[in-house]
């Protein structure tokens, strides 16, 4: 009994506990195609809940498939829909009557009789809904009907002819809802069938291999019904029940056999098997209990169908199925689907909507309730109730007292840090305009990259590349130190300096050994203070090489004023710095082509250098303070093929050697400068001879990429997060945000592919999901304002970005017939719904990659070919610091 408007309501359905699924299952007859082919019937129901395989199953298939499968009911072939309703779907329908929500769902292959069970039902069901409110004449009744489908994943009005596609929202009260949605009340059940013929004219139907008219969308017809008793309308007991009926015809599950469709039909078959994939998983989640997260976002209909399956509703499920022998393996499938669906339990609840006066009174009711509880709660403060709250909130106190002396920290740290750069390039040495020689006097010689030329390796085709070291000797004692190489790799502890480069941090980039020459400088006037023309005075070539790492990038402008520096002790190569001497052989297969094109400077360390404190090169937070990381080019196997992609401006394929372009380019306008936070992340700030800093969209980006820095001092926790178990569910999170955001940004193909392959996961990718997520939001909050962007020095308009992506597209298909052998191509062709013959379909497929951002296994399957177009196999050997944290939002990663 449940009392609603002051009055008891008798109520059968089980209210407030758990319920399983009703599922039945229903056997079609024989169709006269079946018939024609002399098709036999394998399928009998032996009693009112069994169904069996007739034929008998081989020893093998015995250990695989059951003869006999039960279930709330099954309905043989010559049972009528009116039975089917009556036992099948009928109580649960009627629930809607009494405030509880419910469900009819049709499940089955295309062409078992999910349309032809449905039809009926829901004429049925409403028929009797009228029935029900002529025999409560006690109560005022509203219905209303809203009807959609969902086809390809588009959620279209069935009961507005020009809506387009329409999207579901999260509504914190009334839960998912479908935006725009046509909802009329209904005069009567003849308007209902008007609808319903509306409803019919618009619903999509095509022709497959089983069935001549085939409904190829999810179709979900809903009513509502709400209700009051007459005798309250309008005084402060009347309250409203409010429930919805959904009648829910899925597409058809279709076997292998079908797929011999094309074309558009083909393309409607996957979105159909994918979604009805993700129902399956979803139930089957469900049925072994609700560990985990339910992905109930993964497919539209699932989400829309959310609260009918494991929420607030009673659901029927009425599986459909085909006698025939010929489709044995899909009626297996459906049965097995019915046996997932009948573990999985709901809990259905009355819905009441109180009326504002109501609802006042209770407010009232529980006020009084409260304050009495407080009252006597002050009169007996050693009561056991108030002492354990005592206990509860003192306990909250010094958590949070905790978490406010770790965050004080934090900022403190950051303060120091960014304090400690501030003077860091107070301090610095002014170069020489002439020289470019440093300020301060070294007692070392300076080392110095001779030759520009034989560091460009752009078109290079040798395996190690070599750096040519040139040794400007300033005294004869000089000469002496550097005249082998011996005493070359002993060099002590020294310091590289690269104008407004960058460097990554070595545990994360894989690094590329050189081989070294060293060649002997004699200054030609033996002037030790001028940097005049030298002459060789000999060279050597290192039997051993050095390790450079790859994302060291270069600027075009000459070293006057260093912008950033590396540093690095000679005794431990493992902190993170920039060379390090490796023995040759060790490091042979790791060769790769490598850029390196302009000057470097090498030059002792100072005593005082703050670098010769730090030890361990796994302590982000006590890296060198002027250690300096942004994007690194992004190495892909083949690297012409990269930059051709970059050259070809699709953003963010950009991260290639567009970044270095755009660290060019900034230093030579000099408009912005880089901090670099402890945990070594660039925090480009404004500097006084900004030559740019008034503009708007300048100080937009920096005001981001300050907002994005002071996040990333407080929150860079990864080890903290390693340990939390909240962090795989945020990450899923996070990582379909992300995905909707590149889609919604045009960020480039290859981009998003090497993020998803490379961050799987692991908490100590925290930083990098985050700032990735951060900066995607910012730049969709640009583009819908309609704000520009710099990237690489350019503007970035949500138009540019569109073209960009197309020009990717294009690179893509071209990509295809180069890189996959034709039988692969032909089978990725039919595999995404693209006939063989069709024009351009290498262009269609590129353009059907990472075009579904909801579908993780189209998202999977797409990072894939990406991979594979651009060369991308070993994610373990990329690094992931291509994804630098520079939170120049011109490089939208
Ligand atoms: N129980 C039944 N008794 C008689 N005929 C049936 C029965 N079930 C289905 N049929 C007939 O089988 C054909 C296919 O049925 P229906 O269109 O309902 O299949 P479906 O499962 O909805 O297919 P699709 O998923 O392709 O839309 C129709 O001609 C229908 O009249």
């Amino acid at each position: 009994m449940v009392i609603v408007d002051g009055r008891e309501e008798e109520m059968q359905e089980p209210v407030g506990c758990e319920e399983r699924i009703f599922v039945s299952v229903r056997l079609r007859p024989l169709t006269d195609n079946e018939i024609a082919r002399h098709d036999v019937c394998d399928w009998e129901c032996i009693s009112d809940n069994t169904i069996i395989y007739r034929k008998g199953l081989s020893v093998s298939e015995k250990s695989m498939y059951p003869t006999a499968y039960t279930f709330d009911r099954v309905f043989s072939s010559d049972c009528p829909n009116r039975q089917v309703y009556e036992e099948g779907a009928k109580e649960i329908a009627l629930s809607v009557v009494r405030g509880i929500n419910s469900s009819i769902f049709a499940y089955g292959q295309t062409g078992s009789g999910k349309t032809y069970t449905m039809t009926a039902i829901t004429e049925y069901a409403v028929a009797d809904i009228y029935n029900y409110i002529q025999r409560h004449k006690e109560r005022e009744f509203i219905l209303k009907f809203s009807a959609m489908d969902i086809y390809n994943e588009f959620v279209r009005d069935l009961l507005s002819a020009d809506s387009g596609p329409l999207r579901l929202l999260d509504d914190p009260e009334r839960g998912m809802d479908v935006e725009r949605l046509t909802e009329e009340t209904l005069r009567d059940s003849n308007h209902f069938k008007e609808l319903l013929s509306i409803c019919e004219a618009q619903t999509q139907i095509g022709e497959t291999s089983l069935n001549e008219t085939s409904t190829r969308p999810h179709q979900i017809l809903k009513v509502t019904v709400e209700s009051s008793a007459l005798e309250f309308l309008g005084n402060d007991k009347s309250s409203t029940l409010v429930a919805s009926v959904n009648f829910v015809d899925l597409a058809g599950t279709e076997g292998v056999s079908q797929k011999s469709s094309a074309g558009a039909r083909l393309k409607e078959g996957c979105h159909i098997n994918r979604s009805l994939l993700a129902l399956g998983t979803v139930i089957r989640k469900l049925s072994t209990g609700r560990n985990g997260q339910i992905p109930y976002r993964d497919s539209k209909p699932n989400w829309i169908l959310q609260s009918s399956l494991g929420g607030n509703a009673r659901t029927a499920i009425i599986c459909t199925m085909s006698p025939a022998r010929t489709h044995v393996e899909q009626s297996r499938n459906t049965l097995l689907f019915a046996s997932c669906a009948k573990e999985v339990t709901t809990k259905a609840q009355v819905n009441v909507v109180m009326s504002d006066k109501a609802l006042v009174k209770q407010l009232q009711r529980e006020l009084v309730k409260l304050e009495n509880e407080l009252r006597s709660a002050g009169t007996a403060p050693t009561s056991s109730i108030s002492d354990a709250l005592l206990r509860e909130k003192d306990l909250e106190i010094e958590k949070l007292r905790k978490e406010v002396a770790i965050l004080t920290q934090q900022r403190d740290l950051a303060w120091s840090v960014v304090e400690g750069l501030r003077q860091a390039a107070d301090n610095e040495s002014p170069r020489d305009e002439k020289t470019g020689k440093a300020g301060s006097d070294s007692q070392y010689p300076k080392l110095r990259v001779r030759d520009r030329d034989s560091m460009d390796f752009e078109n290079s085709t040798i395996v190690r590349p070599v750096l040519t070291v040139g040794v400007r000797c300033r005294s004869p004692s000089d000469r002496q130190s550097f005249s082998s190489e011996e005493n070359f790799l002993q060099l002590p502890d020294f310091k590289l300096t690269i104008p407004h480069a960058s460097v990554s941090s070595p545990q994360l980039s894989p690094r590329i050994p050189v081989s070294v020459r060293t060649t002997l400088l004699q200054e030609e006037d033996g002037d030790e203070n001028s940097e005049g023309p030298c002459k060789e005075v000999c060279c050597i070539d290192s039997k051993s090489s050095m390790n450079i790492y790859p994302d060291l990038s270069f600027s075009e402008s000459c070293p006057k004023i260093p912008q950033c520096n590396s540093s690095f002790p000679r005794e431990s190569s493992a902190i993170p710095g920039v060379i390090e001497v490796d023995n040759e052989e060790t490091s042979k297969q790791e060769s790769k082509p490598f850029h390196l094109n302009k000057n470097i400077w090498i030059e002792k360390v100072e005593e005082d250098d703050s670098i010769s404190s730090i030890q361990n090169a796994e302590d982000f937070t006590r890296r060198p303070s002027n250690f300096h990381r942004e994007f690194s080019p992004l190495k892909f196997d083949h690297q012409r093929e990269a930059e051709e992609l970059s050259r070809n401006e699709s953003p963010n394929s950009s991260i290639t050697a567009t970044v270095n372009k755009l660290n060019t380019q900034r230093s030579l306008n000099g408009s912005q400068s880089s901090l670099t936070s402890a945990a070594g992340w660039s925090v480009p700030i404004p500097e006084n001879q900004s030559s740019t800093g008034g503009s708007e969209e300048m100080s937009s980006n920096l005001n981001y990429e300050k907002q994005l820095a002071d996040y990333v001092a407080m929150n860079s926790l990864p080890d903290t997060y390693g340990s939390s178990s909240a962090w795989p569910s945020e990450f899923k999170r996070l990582q379909r945000e992300i995905i909707e955001l590149w889609h919604a940004c045009n960020v480039s193909l290859v981009h998003r592919t090497y993020f998803f392959l490379l961050f799987k996961g692991d908490p100590k990718d925290y930083i990098y999901t985050e700032v990735e997520h951060r900066r995607l939001s910012f730049l969709k909050n640009a583009f819908t304002n309609g704000n520009q962007m710099v990237e690489n020095g350019q503007v970035l308009t949500y138009a540019s970005s569109k073209k960009a992506l197309r020009r990717e597209r294009q690179m893509l298909s071209q990509r295809m017939c180069k890189r996959l052998p034709q039988v692969e191509r032909e089978k990725l062709f039919l595999k995404w719904g693209i006939e063989l013959n069709a024009k351009q379909r290498s262009l269609k497929l590129a353009n059907l990659l990472w075009s579904d951002c909801k579908d993780m296994e189209h998202i999977a399957e797409s990072a894939a070919i990406v991979a594979k177009l651009v060369g991308f196999v070993e994610p373990e050997k990329t690094f992931k610091e291509m994804f630098g944290l520079n939170f120049s939002p011109g490089q939208h990663t």
